[in-house]
């Protein structure tokens, strides 16, 4: 069984939906962003906030690829912005993946992100009229490494089965 990798930006339900696929085929999820926690024992946030964030791409980059050699089938969550670093997105069309970029469109991601975005530090500290500018411009920046990814499963008004069903399609 070949690898999947969820990818695309903050708040499109990649962990979300790879929690339900998880279950449904009894593969285990394995959240780049909560990898990268545990093995350096501190937040997201902190990593940020006291070593940088060209730090922690070369950790994102790391430990994406410490977890694409596992020898057992995984689903990988990448954080939102792994594509986009270090030619993550060369990862991304191996035989042995199957990746696939949820895509959002700048409203769910806003109205999803105004909700929960403490612990986003590229957001955290925006207004919704700041997030909403600050989406549209980054999405359009990094379109081009999330559409690197070999299937795309747009996300808008779909419920989370929904999106998950459309996934199982692909992978059947
Ligand atoms: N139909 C839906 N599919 C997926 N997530 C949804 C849906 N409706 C609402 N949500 C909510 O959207 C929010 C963002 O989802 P999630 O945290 O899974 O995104 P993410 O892509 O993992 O973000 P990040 O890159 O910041 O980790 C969650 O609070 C989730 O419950
Ligand atoms: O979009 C991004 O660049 C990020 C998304 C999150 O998943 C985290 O990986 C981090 O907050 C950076
Ligand atoms: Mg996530």
């Amino acid at each position: 069984m070949k690898k999947i990798i969820l990818l695309g930006y903050m708040g499109c339900g990649k962990s979300t939906i790879a929690k339900e696929l998880s279950k449904k085929l009894e593969i285990p999820f394995v959240d780049l962003d909560e990898f990268i926690e545990k093995k350096v024992k501190m937040t997201i946030k902190s990593i940020f906030a006291e070593k940088g964030e060209i730090h922690f791409r070369k950790l994102e980059h790391e430990y994406f690829v410490e977890l694409l050699n596992f020898t057992e089938p995984i689903i990988i969550g990448l954080g939102g912005g792994t594509p986009c670093y270090a030619n993550n997105h060369e990862l991304l069309k191996g035989e042995d993946v199957f990746s696939i970029y949820l895509k959002a469109s700048i409203e769910t991601l806003v109205a999803r992100l105004s909700l929960n975005k403490s612990n986003r530090p590229l957001i955290a500290d925006k207004t919704d009229v700041e997030m909403k500018e600050f989406i549209a411009t980054h999405l359009f920046e990094r379109s081009y490494y999330y559409n690197q990814a070999q299937h795309i499963v747009p996300v808008d008004q779909k419920t989370i089965e929904e999106t998950v069903e459309d996934i199982l399609a692909i992978l059947a």
